[in-house]
């Protein structure tokens, strides 16, 4: 039963006799991911769980995404502590961003951007993602839920699925894990993102489809210098040729 069902940790649980469970703070398909106090440091950490119910690739992405913090140092990344494996569970330890993501923002706050804000967010995204492509890696996982903001700052989680640029696909990929490792895949996923945030302040009116059909170019009243940005990141037009190259672009437009 245990098997099928994840049940999460009851807060004041001790994990490895150092960690104690604070409380559950995510609940990610793959993952639980939990805020505790470290006995050690005295520190607040997250600590996030294989789902035992996804079985075996629950448990090598997040082996994965240990093998990788521990290769990528960023103060806008998780910091990697510490990975131990107790009562069959495996677990990540790095550290706490206290914040919002994007999604909280959005669903449950009620935040809304307009063209300049989701450019210079945009901008924040893609300052942390030219290194991350730099360094040979690919996120791929880049949704709102992923990025959280803290004090105006924004931080990149979730690097699960991030895999090298170029590297084979592993042999027990499943159908999540089909995006080709290469810069294009985090470019149009960043252009889905912008058109999250930009739906947060698209109120329908009497022109809107009711079955659903219009395209974000007819539903959403953009200009035609974001249009363009959007087009080109979703290759719907032109790609660009880098995550650089993108950056270069829009902070360009951002600053006209
Ligand atoms: N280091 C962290 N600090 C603070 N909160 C975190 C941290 N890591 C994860 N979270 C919280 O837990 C949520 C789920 O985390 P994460 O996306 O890493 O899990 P997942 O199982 O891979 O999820 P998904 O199904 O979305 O891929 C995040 O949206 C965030 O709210």
């Amino acid at each position: 039963m245990r098997a099928w069902r994840d049940y999460p940790a009851e807060p004041r649980t001790q994990l490895a006799s150092r960690y104690t469970v604070l409380k559950l703070i995510g609940e990610g398909s793959y993952g639980l991911i939990y805020l505790c106090e470290d006995a050690i440091s005295g520190d607040f950490v997250a600590v996030k769980q294989a789902r035992c119910s996804k079985g075996r690739f629950a448990r090598q992405l997040l082996d994965r995404e240990t093998h990788i913090l521990k290769s990528l140092k960023h103060t806008q990344f998780p910091a990697y502590l510490n990975h131990f494996t107790e009562k069959l569970h495996s677990y990540l330890v790095m550290s706490y961003l206290s914040g919002d993501t994007l999604e909280d923002l959005i669903f449950e706050q009620g935040k809304t951007y307009n063209e300049r804000q989701c450019l210079s967010v945009t901008i924040q995204l893609l300052e942390l993602v030219v290194p991350l492509h730099q360094q040979g890696w690919v996120h791929l996982d880049l949704r709102i839920p992923n990025v959280l903001f803290q004090k105006n700052k924004l931080y990149l989680i979730d690097f699960g699925l991030a895999r090298r640029i170029g590297e084979a696909p592993c042999p027990s990929s499943s159908a999540e894990d089909h995006k080709p490792p290469e810069e294009q895949s985090d470019l149009e996923d960043i252009g889905h993102f912008m058109l999250f945030m930009l739906y947060s302040s698209f109120t329908p009116d009497v022109n809107t489809a009711a079955d659903g059909t219009a395209s974000w170019q007819e539903e959403l009243n953009l200009s035609l210098k974001i249009k363009h940005i959007i087009e080109r990141l979703l290759a719907v037009t032109t790609p660009y040729a880098s995550s650089a190259h993108a950056l270069e672009e829009i902070r360009a437009s951002h600053n006209v």
